[in-house]
């Protein structure tokens, strides 16, 4: 519940304060660039904090003929106002403080960074604007510490806020990670900019505490012998301005960060100190961490702030399309429906992937209704019910299923009915679809519900392909026709021409699998590992093929004829010269890591195709390849490809398991326990993991990989599974 009203709260007041904060955000980068610009002076002085006030001010004396004040501002640059008979020495300029000598003219203040100061104060509206842009900054506060409940929730409580943040190359990553590094940043712009609007509404209490000190130096000395001009260091000064005229009750007036000073000008003597209180102090402070004023890192840190502030406005804006998007519509109520679909998601794309399932049995004229897990009911014509779940934190539930499990056991179910338990989850977290485990468990428990006997299906990355298997299995068993679109990406990929020119075919005692060259009609980017989609004629499903390339940058196809496969088949009859539209579709998770360390590329059947070109791409990384097939005759295929990357060195090993050879009959997996003290080094040493090709063959690869971490005393194999190790492509 309080993760909802954080959620709506963070939302609601980045919308709510939108447009002043982009303003805000874009001109506070600008103005990070204005101490940087105050720095470079022309003139240089070194340690000049350093100077004793009592020497300045002595130099001062004996070259002017009279000096108003001294002014030290935040780059303990030395301003004087003096009047002299030359002009040149007249007016107020910049002084070395060693000696007390004009070093420049004060310039005139940068018309664009004065332009831009005002706009960001005040937008130009005066004290409205400047209204505005205080609550701005207050609301800015407000954004960062829900933001900041909400990571702490995100991550599964506060001890793991500090975590690794695990990479899902999700928007909501860049977000969080980023949010997490410029937080207290941001939260020292807010802070400080409210405090300087109160400031500037008087809205902030000053007292300041006046104490009036007894005059007890009685004899004249010289201002170079002023004990507390002897006592002060430049780097404590703001102000010193002298008595304007020799009449005694005319005193210096000595600025000093926390304090003001009167003092005497015959003996020295201070008669008056004035106190700053706290909160005026805090308003100097402020002002420096606001602007930046004094240090070019702080000012960096505040640019970098802002391009991120200016970020979190975008990503957040796309990850709130994303929730919205994934808003239900139901035709028929709870009461009417026959199939159930029930959904436990966070961010939306377990929704989509059940909003997609709800409109083809809509259209195949079923009764259905979807709804959260947490508003699970007792649904009286309920026959099928369908739960697609997502896990969060540490194998917990999404925030819309939490309830779930505790309403399965107070409602009554008064008729038996199917269960179907989907799991959406990422690899890269200790408890893979936990939860959906979890809910799996508890139906199988339950009397009146029925489950398959074999364990739930649990997706890997929202994979389509396999879901759209899972539900086009589903409903033949049950008769309905379902029509599910071939794909699901938001963004239509244009379509390209292809034509075939290569095929090589080779057909053994088992399987027949072929190879197509094909030329591209448009240049288009492509790399190994990326997906190509095709549609076969009179189809409406999509099927993906994994992108492979020769050794002379063709694109290169390889597929098994399924009996009844309509892609295949139809890949199959295409001859040389022949022509066919498809989409290439990029897939930055499966291509070839950008490292000098060790690559192992694991695959069975015709997963082989990224390999193909993997092992003709210019690396530093150490490749080795083990490949599963049936017989000696399938590898023909391959050979040429594969002997050339070993001949050019792209390649270094080459390691091939047959079987259904009768001697050497053997699987991938039992190459890699031969191979078990390579393979534990690579693991140890960073080195990665690719797998392409069936399902089966990645549980096996996976139960033997966790074998060698064991045996070798290694980390969990989970730990290489959650720090991007291994990456696969399996269907
Ligand atoms: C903070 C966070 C924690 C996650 N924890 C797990 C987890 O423990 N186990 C798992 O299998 N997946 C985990 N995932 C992955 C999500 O379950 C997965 O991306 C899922 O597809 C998201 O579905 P949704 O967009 O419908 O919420 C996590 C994702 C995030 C962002």
């Amino acid at each position: 519940m309080l993760h909802k009203i954080w959620r709506y709260s963070h939302f609601y007041l980045t919308v709510s304060s939108s447009l002043f904060l982009l303003l805000a955000a874009i001109t506070g980068a600008i103005l990070a660039f204005k101490p940087i610009q105050n720095k470079l002076q022309p003139f240089k002085v070194e340690q000049t904090e350093n100077v004793v006030l009592a020497d300045l001010v002595d130099s001062l004396k004996t070259k002017y003929e009279e000096v108003l004040d001294l002014e030290v501002d935040k780059n303990y640059f030395v301003k004087a106002s003096v009047f002299s008979m030359e002009s040149e020495l007249d007016g107020q300029f910049y002084i070395n403080p060693t000696n007390g000598a004009k070093l420049a003219n004060i310039p005139k203040p940068n018309a664009f960074f004065e332009f831009i100061t005002d706009f960001h104060r005040s937008l130009f509206l005066k004290t409205p604007g400047r209204f505005f842009v205080g609550i701005t900054s207050f609301l800015l506060c407000l954004i960062a510490i829900t933001g900041l409940l909400l990571a702490i929730k995100r991550q599964g409580g506060f001890i793991l806020f500090f975590s690794k943040i695990i990479n899902d190359k999700s928007i909501q990553y860049n977000h969080v990670a980023l949010g997490r590094l410029l937080l207290i940043p941001i939260i020292i712009i807010a802070f400080t900019g409210t405090y300087l609007s109160m400031d500037r509404f008087s809205l902030l209490p000053k007292n300041n505490t006046e104490i009036v000190n007894e005059n007890t130096l009685k004899n004249q000395i010289p201002f170079a012998e002023f004990p507390i001009f002897k006592n002060t260091t430049l780097k404590d000064v703001q102000k010193l301005e002298f008595p304007f005229s020799t009449d005694a009750e005319d005193y210096f007036t000595l600025t000093l960060h926390d304090k003001e000073v009167q003092i005497h000008q015959k003996t020295g003597a201070i008669v008056r100190t004035t106190v700053f209180p706290f909160i005026q102090i805090m308003s100097v402070l402020s002002f420096n961490l606001h602007t930046g004023t004094g240090s070019i890192l702080w000012s960096l840190v505040l640019l970098i702030s802002s391009l991120a502030i200016l970020y979190f406005m975008y990503s957040g804006t796309v990850i709130s399309i994303q929730r919205l998007r994934s808003k239900i519509k139901n035709k028929f109520t709870a009461n009417q429906a026959n199939i159930v679909i029930l959904i436990g998601s966070e961010n939306g794309s377990t929704k989509r992937l059940a909003k997609t399932l709800l409109l083809s049995l809509l259209k195949a004229n079923q009764k259905v209704f979807l709804d959260d897990l947490n508003n699970y009911q007792n649904y009286p014509n309920i026959e099928q019910l369908i739960v697609l779940t997502a896990t969060y934190g540490q194998g917990e539930p999404p925030s819309n299923a939490h309830l779930f499990l505790d309403k399965l056991q107070q409602t009554q179910i008064d008729h038996s009915l199917d269960c179907h338990v989907i799991g959406f989850g990422s690899f890269s977290y200790p408890k893979f679809c936990e939860f959906a485990k979890t809910i799996f468990k508890q139906t199988s428990a339950h009397q009146q519900i029925n489950v398959p006997a074999e364990a739930p299906l649990l997706i890997h990355n929202q994979n389509y392909k396999q879901f759209k298997n899972w539900a086009t299995n589903w409903s033949q068993s049950l008769g309905i026709q379902l029509d599910l679109p071939t794909e699901l990406t938001a963004k239509k990929t244009k379509e390209t021409t292809f034509t075939v020119i290569d095929k090589e075919v080779v057909k053994d005692n088992y399987d027949e699998t072929f190879t197509l060259t094909l030329a591209l009609q448009k240049r288009k980017r492509f790399l190994p590992g990326d997906l190509l989609g095709i549609i076969p004629p009179n189809e409406s499903s999509e099927r993906l093929y994994s992108i492979g390339k020769n050794a002379k940058g063709d694109l290169l196809l390889s597929i098994k004829k399924h009996t009844h496969g309509v892609c295949s088949n139809y890949l199959h009859q295409l001859e040389t010269g022949a022509k066919f539209n498809g989409t290439i579709q990029q897939n930055k998770e499966f291509h070839l890591p950008k490292t000098n360390k060790t690559v192992t590329l694991i695959a069975n059947g015709t997963g082989i195709a990224p390999f193909l070109g993997m092992v003709h791409q210019p690396t530093k990384a150490n490749l080795s390849l083990y490949w599963g097939t049936r017989t000696h005759t399938s590898f023909e295929l391959y050979k040429t490809s594969i002997l050339k990357a070993q001949q050019k060195g792209t390649l270094q090993q080459c390691n091939i398991a047959f079987s259904k050879e009768v001697t050497e009959y053997n699987y991938v997996q039992n190459l890699l326990a031969r191979d078990e003290n390579t393979i534990a080094n690579n693991l140890k040493n960073g080195g990665y993991f690719m797998l392409c090709g069936s399902l089966n063959m990645r549980d096996a690869v996976f139960i033997q990989l966790e074998k060698i971490c064991i045996k070798h005393h290694l980390p969990s194999f989970e730990t290489y599974k959650n720090n991007g190790q291994i990456l696969t492509d399996c269907y």
